[in-house]
């Protein structure tokens, strides 16, 4: 019998702290990565075929690579190669996520579709397994198969719990056009060079978050939060585009208790008090112009989830 199609659900994430060490001699930096997965969802369905194939949905869709460079596909292919099987799956992915936005949309893709396919054919892979075919795909796809919250160290890929009481409320900022991670990256350490800061991993220690952070998201403090929001990529993301500080102002103006860039940017993030700020601090950053569109969510969400009957519960929230 053709096994049923499997879907899997997946979060977006935010970096509510994001500090960056020294280079590497691998090309990455050593990271204090904390993770906060967010309502924005991508859905990716694993249908047999008699090949891999890739297609996409969704406003962003023609952003999609649809070859073997998708996460999607490098996970299938992945899976299929350490079990000894034919990769004969057709994966849909239905993308909410912005693209190259910052937010881990292809990381997300990657951990939905190994979970996918896993259901799909059976390989029965532990949580162990998953996530080292998770770290060999990218430094936050880890993340984005547990979801919650949590802390990532070495490149991102190895995580620790991070205990969150309640939920916080965001606001996203959506640009126009995304940014390369390792343009990111690189500028980060070219601004780092220039102020003569610039560091080996080898001459720095080890990157920590704060303690200000972690009781922030242990007691549910929007307030203390907001006060501990760091991104070291930031000033990068800016450097290369420089429109995102006025988005970053638009938001603060509007009454955001905190807005930083995501991740690499150039999505931006603004923390809100409670839902009904979320929706005026949304109403006041369209009205300003600066950002391509508005998303308003909350967080923690768990990570890649099953449905449970194979295919989308729309009832879900
Ligand atoms: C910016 C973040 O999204 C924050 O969570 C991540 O650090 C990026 O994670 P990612 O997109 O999964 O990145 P990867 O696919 O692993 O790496 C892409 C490129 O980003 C740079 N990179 C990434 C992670 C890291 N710890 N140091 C780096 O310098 C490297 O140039 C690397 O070649
Ligand atoms: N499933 C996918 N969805 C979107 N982009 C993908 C996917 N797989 C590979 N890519 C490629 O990855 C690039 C970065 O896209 P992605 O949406 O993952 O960026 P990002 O959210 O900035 O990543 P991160 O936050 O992890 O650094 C895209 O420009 C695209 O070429």
């Amino acid at each position: 019998m053709t096994p049923a199609p499997v879907t899997v659900r997946v979060p977006a994430k935010v970096n509510v702290q994001l500090v960056v060490g020294g280079l590497r001699p691998d090309g990455f930096h050593d990271l204090a990565n904390v993770f906060l997965a967010v309502g924005l969802h991508d859905e990716v369905t694993a249908t047999p075929a008699d090949r891999l194939r890739i297609t996409a949905s969704g406003p962003d869709a023609h952003q999609v690579p649809l070859d073997e460079t998708n996460l999607a596909a490098r996970a299938a292919l992945a899976l299929a190669a350490r079990h000894g099987i034919e990769p004969r799956v057709h994966l849909h992915i239905s993308k909410d996520i912005p693209v190259a936005g910052g937010m881990a949309g292809g990381s997300a893709d990657g951990a939905a579709a190994l979970v996918a396919c896993d259901a799909l054919w059976g390989t029965g892979a532990t949580r162990a397994e998953l996530l080292a075919i998770c770290a060999e795909l990218g430094s936050d796809v880890p993340f984005s198969l547990v979801g919650g919250a949590a802390l990532g160290r070495g490149r991102g890929e190895r995580l620790e719990p991070v205990e969150v009481t309640g939920t916080f409320h965001w606001v996203f900022a959506v640009a126009d056009g995304g940014l390369s991670t390792p343009e990111v990256y690189r500028e980060c350490d070219r601004l780092r060079e220039a102020s003569g800061g610039g560091h080996t991993a080898a001459d720095l220690p080890e990157p920590q978050p704060t303690p200000a952070l972690l009781e922030a998201l242990r007691t549910g403090d929007a307030a203390a939060l907001a006060c501990a929001l760091a991104n070291d990529l930031q000033a990068a993301a800016v450097s290369l585009r420089p429109s995102l500080a006025d988005t970053l102002r638009a938001g603060t103006e509007g009454g955001a208790l905190a807005a930083l860039v995501s991740g690499s940017g150039p999505t931006c993030a603004f923390l809100a008090k409670d839902p009904e700020a979320a929706e005026s601090v949304a109403e006041a950053l369209l009205s300003s112009g600066t950002c391509r569109k508005v998303r308003v969510t909350s967080g923690p969400v768990p990570g890649a989830t099953v449905f449970p009957d194979g295919s989308p519960d729309r009832t879900l929230p």
